[in-house]
């Protein structure tokens, strides 16, 4: 079974779970369905930053064990204070080492656009995004039908969160709607793990015009970042390079500086 496909079963598993112990009706009554959003696509956008979402993220299926122990509260403010466009923050436990709480600190101490980067499956999960503070959600076409996007789209909406939406190929970019936000291209083939940015700069010219572009994973060099750029895209997401070692902020820092500089 493809690694995408066991996480997704098992996400089945853990939702059916949170909705028998905390049932959608009691979700729904913690939602502040008035907070207002901060819009991703707006601060990816914004000329005094380089459209970077600086990611949270403890381990993962293909790299193991990246940063464990970070602190998201330390983590977040450091990368705002480097320059970040926005921050994404990994809420899946099993396989990527986060959490809701993760989110909530983010939440707590920063006002920019905080992305929940989760499997997402069910209606459920997008309500407990606005419930814990996020600003916008993933949503991955290769796991979802078309029904799914375009229900999951219009409640993400209707609650004001952004959606960034996840393709590896032309067939998952047919699977794009208007309402949709942000396109992202992830440069990582799940099947052997490998990431090369090269598979963002083939597919640029298929993406919906409209939408604001991101470049998903691998990325680990400004110069690569200002090629990407130059191609046409608004927006980077990178965590393993940032939390691999001691101080993903300084590392931060140290990358959009020298973006800024080329
Ligand atoms: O750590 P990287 O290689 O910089 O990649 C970040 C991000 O793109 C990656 O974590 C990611 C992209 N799509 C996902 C979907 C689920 C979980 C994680 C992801």
């Amino acid at each position: 079974m493809s690694i995408l496909k066991e996480i997704v079963e098992h996400k089945k598993k853990e939702v059916a779970k949170d909705k028998s112990l905390y049932p959608i009706t009691l979700l729904e009554q913690s939602i502040h369905f008035d907070a207002p959003c901060v819009s991703l696509s707006e601060y990816i956008l914004r000329p005094d930053k380089v459209g970077i979402i600086a990611e949270f993220k403890r381990k993962s299926p293909s790299k193991g064990a990246i940063n464990l122990y970070a602190s998201p509260e330390e983590v977040s403010i450091g990368y705002m204070q480097a320059g970040a466009s926005a921050i994404s923050v990994l809420t899946d436990k099993n396989y990527f080492g986060g959490s809701k709480e993760d989110l909530k600190t983010v939440r707590k101490y920063n006002f920019c656009p905080i992305l929940r980067k989760e499997f997402i499956i069910d209606e459920y999960q997008i309500l407990e995004a606005k419930s814990i503070g996020a600003d916008a959600i993933l949503l991955i076409a290769s796991i979802l039908t078309d029904d799914e996007i375009k229900k999951f789209t219009s409640l993400a909406k209707s609650l004001g969160l952004e959606i960034l939406f996840e393709v590896h190929d032309e067939e998952e970019i047919g699977k794009f709607i208007p309402e949709i936000d942000l396109i992202g291209v992830n440069n990582r083939n799940l099947k052997t793990f490998k990431t090369d940015f090269n598979y963002s700069l083939d597919i640029f010219n298929k993406l919906p015009t409209d939408a604001v572009k991101i470049s998903e994973s691998g990325i680990n060099d400004p110069k690569v970042v200002s090629q990407l750029k130059t191609a046409g895209y608004d927006g980077f997401l990178i965590g393993e390079y940032f939390m691999a070692g001691g101080h993903p902020e300084e590392k931060c820092k140290q990358f959009i500086d020298a973006i800024k500089n080329n």
